[in-house]
């Protein structure tokens, strides 16, 4: 057995803090040291790792403590930030080992390599791409951080950035689809856990490429999984690709 190691988690009473909660305990390398909420100042010293499923200011708030103090290491899952925020997650991970991931689970992380295979080779004159995600009622972000994921996949497979080729929504009279453009549709319905196809489609085929999370106990797998990794990895901002070895350094 590695290690015991002393974990918090930020966000606790959410769906995820709670699945994350159910995680660490089915492991015997683990000590819960610390649960927190909105409003709650936690005792970062309890802890060598914080796993944190909340909100971007949250998120935030507390890359920036962990920074400050030079540790604990950090695991964050919350989707919707801003760009100016991810730079700031960027600047506490000269400070502390941080892994950031808008999906912590084995398939999406295996479709993102596929969906830039499949970019890559298909000709964006001829091949246009759409992403589509369906999550339950009370997700507050959209498109979602793995729908986003997926579009910097096909974007980066196809040498572009995608800010630069991100196609606004479609609503009302668009006019012809613009050549190049990489789109996003959202649904949110019910309990819908997390379900994400990239649709490549030319005038002749289509080709989807799917996943759907069966339940939320997926994630907080991953994230504790990546938790047990980062802990003793130098400051630096890790993803999901590092932690299962699919990036080589
Ligand atoms: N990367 C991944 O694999 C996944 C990412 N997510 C993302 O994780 C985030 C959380 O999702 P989910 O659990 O469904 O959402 P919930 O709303 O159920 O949970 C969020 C929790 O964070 C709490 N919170 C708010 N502010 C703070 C704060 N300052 N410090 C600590 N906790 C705070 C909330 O408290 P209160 O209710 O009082 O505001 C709530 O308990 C979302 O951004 C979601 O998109 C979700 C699933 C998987
Ligand atoms: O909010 C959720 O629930 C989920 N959020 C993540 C995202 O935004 O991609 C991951 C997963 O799909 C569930």
């Amino acid at each position: 057995m590695s290690a015991i190691f002393h974990a918090g988690i930020s966000g606790a009473r959410g769906r995820m803090g709670r699945a994350v909660s159910a995680a660490l305990d089915a492991r015997e390398d683990v000590v819960v040291a610390a649960r927190f909420d909105r409003g709650e100042t936690p005792d970062l010293s309890l802890c060598d790792v914080v796993i944190d499923f909340s909100t971007p200011d949250a998120s935030v708030e507390l890359a920036r403590a962990c920074a400050a103090r030079g540790g604990p290491a950090l695991v964050i899952g919350s989707t919707g930030l801003t760009p100016e925020q991810e730079a700031e997650i960027l600047e506490a991970s000269g400070s502390v080992p941080i892994v950031r991931s808008g999906n912590f689970s084995l398939g999406v992380n295996i479709l993102i390599g596929l969906v830039e295979h499949a970019a890559q080779r298909l000709d964006p004159a001829d091949w246009d791409i759409e992403v589509l995600e369906a999550h339950h009622r009370r997700k507050a972000d959209a498109p979602s951080g793995t729908a986003l994921m997926l579009g910097e996949a096909a974007a980066s497979g196809r040498g572009e950035d995608l800010a630069d080729v991100r196609s606004a929504p479609y609503d009302g009279l668009t006019g012809a689809r613009q050549t190049g453009k990489i789109g996003f549709a959202s649904l949110r319905a019910g309990g819908i856990v997390g379900e994400h196809t990239v649709l490549f489609a030319s005038d002749d085929e289509t080709l989807t490429l799917s996943h759907s999370a069966i339940d939320r106990a997926l994630f907080a797998k991953g994230a504790v999984a990546a938790a047990a990794w980062v802990r003793s990895r130098k400051p630096s901002l890790y993803d999901m690709q590092d932690v299962l070895g699919f990036r080589q350094a």
